[in-house]
């Protein structure tokens, strides 16, 4: 089974009042095999982001089901949500989303605190992280002091604070220079060699080149997977670039 089955999902937005909707995605199915690193990408307004909230739990389709290790996530009680995520799950943004007035070592502890581990548990989980993320002298700044890629390993250690079968995020590399994209794509294909599942939505074709496969939204559909199989990267970031052109320019991956 794989760790990710997501059937038939559907997603529609009402407006308050039930007069206009939006239809965000029609009808969506994929897995993801334990280990696999998967890029997500698509134009603006595709439901890429529609399509990640459903998968973090933080919003429910309209129909459909998304089973991580066979567990129905669409279909939680409300009250179980947030250990669920904290449980499973770990989540980067592109905007880092660390809490300005708490160093990086404290935004790295949150989720454990929220756990209710002990601060030395805490410290033996995060120092070994940090090293392997080479943030380890930064620490104890704060996040003004630090770089964007210092940010973002930060933030990419605290979501593996908690062994997260899935590691999920949106657009990572998107707030980054390239040197620190660079790094960040490093990490990511570190992680993914030590057997991390990865998902990730990204405009960037550099950066989905790093990835094992390529799932590609249009409309609110799944319009074409590209696999890496030997590729280098070099050869992943043409194939991406050819499907990209294909997608606007509103062509048939068959053709
Ligand atoms: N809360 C909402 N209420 C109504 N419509 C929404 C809502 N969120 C998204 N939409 C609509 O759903 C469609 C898909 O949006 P979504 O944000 O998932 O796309 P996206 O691929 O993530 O776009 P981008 O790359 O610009 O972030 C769009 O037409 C959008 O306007």
């Amino acid at each position: 089974m794989a760790m990710l089955e997501v059937n038939c999902l559907e997603k529609i937005y009402k407006t308050r009042l039930g007069g206009n909707q939006v239809q965000a995605l029609w009808d969506v199915s994929f897995s993801v095999e334990q280990g696999e690193y998967l890029a997500i990408m698509g134009e603006s307004g595709s439901g890429k982001t529609t399509l990640l909230n459903i998968l973090a739990a933080l919003d429910r389709p309209t129909s459909g089901s998304v089973l991580l290790d066979g567990c129905d996530i669409t279909d939680l009680p409300e009250k179980e949500i947030s250990k669920f995520r904290r449980d499973h799950l770990g989540f980067v943004f592109q905007d880092f989303n660390l809490l300005d007035t708490f160093s990086l070592r404290d935004n790295i502890y949150l989720p454990m605190v929220l756990a209710g581990k002990k601060p030395e548990e805490m410290k033996a989980k995060a120092e070994p992280l940090a090293k392997r993320l080479g943030i380890e002298d930064v620490l104890d700044k704060f996040p003004y002091e630090v770089s964007g890629g210092q940010k973002q390993r930060a933030a990419v250690t605290r979501a593996l604070m908690m062994d997260p079968e899935l590691l999920l995020a949106d657009e990572p590399t998107g707030a980054l220079d390239s040197k620190a994209t660079d790094e960040l794509l490093q990490v990511f294909s570190e992680l993914h060699t030590a057997g991390q599942t990865i998902l990730m939505v990204t405009h960037s074709t550099k950066a989905a080149s790093h990835a094992s496969r390529v799932l590609f939204i249009k409309d609110g559909e799944v319009f074409h997977q590209l696999y890496r199989g030997n590729s280098t990267n070099e050869e992943m970031y043409q194939k991406i670039a050819n499907t990209l052109t294909l997608l606007t320019t509103g062509g048939d991956e068959n053709e």
